[in-house]
């Protein structure tokens, strides 16, 4: 695999009179070609400054980027037409038809005109391309956004929180629509708040927070690194659930008691639970591992924030050991 962003010791500050704030903080990031790869970090933690960094909106204080093996900005013209952007929602004329309305930008873009009603195909609004836009539906302009940023074909798609404001269903159509364009070849780059959307459609993530990489890889390897050694509980109907939490307690674990089971969070050897609570007479009916997603591992990186000064990026700092150990 050959990469077709890279982005490496990313700075950015913003500089007003009244304050100065860094936005990027030495920031990685690498996406192979052909993956879907998502974006995420918490509000203001760099997303938006990355992406109109790397599509020269806006001028780093530092660092490197390159897109298609071309450093930019410094390349930029060479290979802005391989790259297609929606950074900003785009604002349509509502009078204007799909149809009038990338024709015009296919025109000012140099775009061969057969290619207006081909990317109207792709993301399903070719039916609808002679209606005028202020009669579409908010995912329709958000398709209608992503076949703008189409008509060049590019290599490189980026979309900043595409399935924003989107239904259940309009969100789905939209992740058909990445995955199809993913597997013509295109490499896709997503940002989204919507984390159980990314684990669905996209190859590798990167995590950011505070201007700093806390996470990257594939999906199931970022979720790998975050295993979870929590296992849900149950016990036979009728037991007291309250003295067999404080056995195990006694013991070390961490237990957490809910309705009608508990959870142990530092269960490295689930077998201590059915052991520790057999010699009582206490038999589990269901002991599971509690599975860890993307929104866990999120909500866990991004609420520790990297501490200032560091230069290195989170994820590469020493893994904490596994807690375990209890109850031998
Ligand atoms: N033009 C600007 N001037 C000053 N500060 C800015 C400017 N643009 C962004 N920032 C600040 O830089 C930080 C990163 O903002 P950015 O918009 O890149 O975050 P984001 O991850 O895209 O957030 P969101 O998910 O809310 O869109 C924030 O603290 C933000 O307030």
């Amino acid at each position: 695999m050959s990469a077709v962003l890279e982005i490496s010791g990313l700075q950015k500050t913003y500089r007003s009179r009244k304050r100065v704030r860094r936005a990027l903080d030495g920031f990685d990031m690498v996406v192979e070609a052909g993956q879907v790869h998502g974006f995420l970090g918490p509000n203001g933690s760099g997303k938006t400054t990355t992406l109109r960094t790397l599509l020269g909106l806006i001028k780093p204080n530092g660092g490197r980027m390159s897109i298609l093996g071309q450093e930019v900005p410094r390349h930029l013209p060479e290979v802005a037409g391989q790259v297609g952007a929606i950074v900003e929602s785009p604002q349509f004329f509502g009078n204007f038809t799909a149809r009038d309305t990338l024709s015009l930008l296919a025109d000012a873009g140099g775009v061969r005109p057969e290619r207006v009603m081909a990317v109207l195909e792709l993301v399903g609004l070719r039916d609808r391309a002679k209606e005028r836009v202020k009669t579409y539906s908010l995912g329709m302009k958000q398709r209608l956004a992503v076949a703008s940023a189409l008509l060049k074909e590019p290599k490189l798609l980026i979309l900043d929180e595409p399935a924003n404001g989107l239904d259940p269903g309009g969100i789905r159509e939209m992740r058909t629509l990445m995955r199809d364009l993913a597997e013509s070849g295109m490499t896709v780059v997503l940002s989204s708040h919507i984390l159980g959307e990314i684990q669905l459609i996209c190859d590798s993530v990167t995590i950011i927070s505070a201007g700093r990489r806390v996470a990257a890889g594939s999906v199931s390897s970022v979720l790998a690194q975050h295993a979870s050694t929590t296992v849900k509980v149950r016990l036979e109907p009728g037991v007291d659930m309250y003295a067999a939490t404080e056995l195990l307690r006694a013991a070390g674990a961490q237990v957490t008691l809910e309705r009608d089971h508990f959870t142990v969070g530092n269960a490295s050897n689930p077998a201590q639970i059915t052991r520790i609570l057999a010699e009582r007479q206490v038999y589990v009916t269901e002991l599971t591992p509690v599975a860890v997603d993307l929104e866990s591992v999120f909500l866990e990186l991004t609420g520790t924030a990297p501490v200032d000064g560091q230069n290195r990026q989170v994820d590469q700092s020493a893994p904490v050991p596994a807690a375990g150990g209890w109850g031998q």
